[in-house]
């Protein structure tokens, strides 16, 4: 479904530029329900936008179905929002109107691509668990129940691929289970494609694959050996996902590359090098023997004599 090699994004400023993503790989299959985790600042953000069309990738390469999104028109890229892609905001204010009831919140969108709809804008409703309240006012909702509102209007064009940014972020863990599980069962009875960006380590335990970006570039992936287990009887890793549930692994790009994390370099003193031995069961990363080999340049104490001068 989403294939990304060697993004790039770079937002630029009058003054600076940042490199928000720099050379980052991911793929995601069709129908996966997974979890994106990173520090503040690490690109995630940067990712969900390019990937739902909101902003424009530098350079790299970026596929969603048939899309090239690199290389995607204006005049496409609006098709492609209309019909692949659905957004999930953590401040749903973003997309709904306070003075209108649930269910015309969800058919304003349907009205607006002419593609309304009403059995199936109360459909979306029911799956979020809100047929009881879909003739209330926005206003008198719950922030929660809001949030489900805008679940179903991300709905509301069929997309293939529902992207969600801290879908959690301003809901209590009661409600972060129940938005949870309404993702799993979309993610089951739509076969819909479903990434979440998250801070929240519970959230990304529960799902089947988490990636970890750090500094634009993917670093680690958990794998779900059983999504299905609690998260309460899992303890922790250095990463913070569930160890029991979750299988660590470092991600490498085609050439080779990987991330080691800077807690590890840190703790060994490592600069600008280090020295690496296989033993045909493992690669081994160590500090180099003397100090002045982890410089990243090496200074010449005593200038070398050729021919009797100093050169
Ligand atoms: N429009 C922009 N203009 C300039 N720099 C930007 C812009 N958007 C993001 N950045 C920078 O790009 C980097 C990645 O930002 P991004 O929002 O993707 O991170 P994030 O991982 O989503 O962070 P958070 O968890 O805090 O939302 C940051 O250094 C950020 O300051």
């Amino acid at each position: 479904m989403i294939n990304c090699e060697g993004l790039v994004k770079i937002y630029k400023t009058d003054e600076i530029e940042v490199v928000a993503l720099q050379g980052l790989n991911i793929s995601i299959e069709n129908g996966e329900l997974m979890a994106i985790i990173g520090n503040s600042g690490s690109g995630k953000s940067t990712l969900l936008n390019i990937l739902g069309g909101l902003d424009r990738p530098s350079a790299g390469q970026v596929r969603v179905g048939d899309w090239d999104l690199l290389k995607i028109t204006d005049k496409q890229l609006v098709e492609y929002k209309r019909n692949t892609v659905g957004f999930i905001w953590q401040n749903n204010a973003r997309n709904l109107v306070s003075y209108l009831t649930a269910l015309e919140n969800v058919e304003l969108p349907m009205m607006l691509s002419g593609n309304y709809d009403r059995a199936y804008a109360k459909q979306l409703l029911e799956w979020v668990g809100l047929s009881e309240r879909m003739h209330n006012k926005l206003q008198q909702l719950s922030g929660g129940e809001q949030q489900r509102v805008a679940i179903a209007i991300s709905l509301s064009n069929r997309p293939k691929l529902l992207l969600a940014d801290e879908p959690t972020g301003s809901v209590d863990t009661k409600t972060a289970d129940t938005i949870l599980s309404i993702f799993q069962r979309l993610n089951k009875e739509l076969g819909v494609t479903i990434v979440i960006v998250t801070h929240d380590l519970s959230i990304a335990g529960k799902v089947g694959r988490v990636v970890a970006i750090r500094d634009g570039m993917t670093s680690t992936e958990s794998i779900s050996r059983n999504p299905s287990i609690a998260s309460s009887d899992w303890a922790d890793t250095s990463s913070g996902l569930p160890q029991q549930a979750h299988e660590e692994y470092v991600v490498l790009d085609r050439a080779g590359r990987l991330q080691v994390p800077k807690e590890y370099l840190q703790a060994l003193s490592i600069g600008g090098k280090a020295t690496m031995e296989f033993d045909g069961e493992k690669i081994m990363i160590k500090a180099p023997k003397s100090l002045t080999d982890s410089l990243p340049i090496q200074i010449e104490k005593e200038p070398k004599t050729v021919g009797g001068k100093s050169e």
